[in-house]
């Protein structure tokens, strides 16, 4: 289980980023950096945020043929990461590529950092999956199935909704992760999201970890957000 809520530092620059972390000083955060502020920063986040003891989520969404994943994440463990995924529907072989790869890159007596494999994007409803992704199951059918798939294929958990966290614990089993996005906090603007939950409602449904971006990052008071969205989410702990 993470106890902390992950913050999607979904930012364009390295300047913004670190303000932002500025704001937490002497705070131990659990952090995520995807593709925006990787691809402009590449490596030098990774070491501002672990010279600042934070945990951390590289959330690069990786999805190739088995022998570029195998590669690329060959690569990218050696960075020190704690957490990194792949897309499910890339297939079986590929998730067990990435595995490979991820234990290959890992420095003797270093820690294997965690994989889990995104299932259908948060983004995505029911309707766009079936008429666009041309997938004739329920969502909740597709969530499933490839988490496990993923589980299957030896990955430590998945990327999913709230909504489908018990429903997958079930399915695999109870320490499989279920890394939920699509947080809000009650009353908060779903934007581009389409499977929203509050931290409360994560927690009820079964989730092991929740992100929170924008809900956090674009608060007027980034502190306060953070810790109503802890406070709720970390109540199951205390
Ligand atoms: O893999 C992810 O982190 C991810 C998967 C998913 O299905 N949905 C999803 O929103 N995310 C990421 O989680 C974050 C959510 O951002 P907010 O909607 O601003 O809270 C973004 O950084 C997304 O890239």
């Amino acid at each position: 289980m993470i106890k902390k809520p992950i913050i999607a530092l979904d930012f364009s620059t390295k300047k913004e980023a670190v303000q932002f972390l500025d704001i937490f000083e002497g705070e131990s955060l659990y952090v995520k950096v995807g593709m925006e502020l990787f691809y402009q920063t590449g490596a030098e986040i990774i070491e501002i945020i672990k010279e600042r003891d934070h945990q951390l989520f590289l959330d690069l969404k990786l999805h190739d043929i088995p022998n570029t994943v195998k590669k690329a994440m060959k690569g990218l463990a050696g960075l020190g990461v704690d957490m990194l995924n792949v897309h499910a529907a890339g297939g079986r072989e590929m998730m067990e590529a990435a595995m490979e790869g991820l234990a290959a890159g890992t420095p003797s007596g270093g820690v294997v950092p965690k994989l889990i494999a995104v299932t259908q994007l948060t983004s995505t409803s029911e309707k766009q999956m079936q008429s666009e992704q041309l997938i004739p199951a329920t969502l909740d059918e597709s969530v499933i199935h490839y988490a496990k798939l993923a589980h299957c294929a030896g990955l430590d958990g998945v990327v999913c909704s709230a909504f489908e966290a018990e429903k997958i614990k079930k399915a695999t089993n109870e320490s499989f992760i279920c890394v939920t996005p699509g947080i809000r906090l009650k009353g908060m603007n779903a934007q581009d999201q389409k499977r929203v939950m509050t931290p409360l409602g994560a927690r009820m449904h079964g989730s092991s970890a929740i992100v929170a971006g924008r809900a956090v990052t674009a608060s007027k008071h980034p502190l306060n957000t953070y810790r109503m969205i802890a406070n709720e989410w970390e109540a199951v702990y205390s």
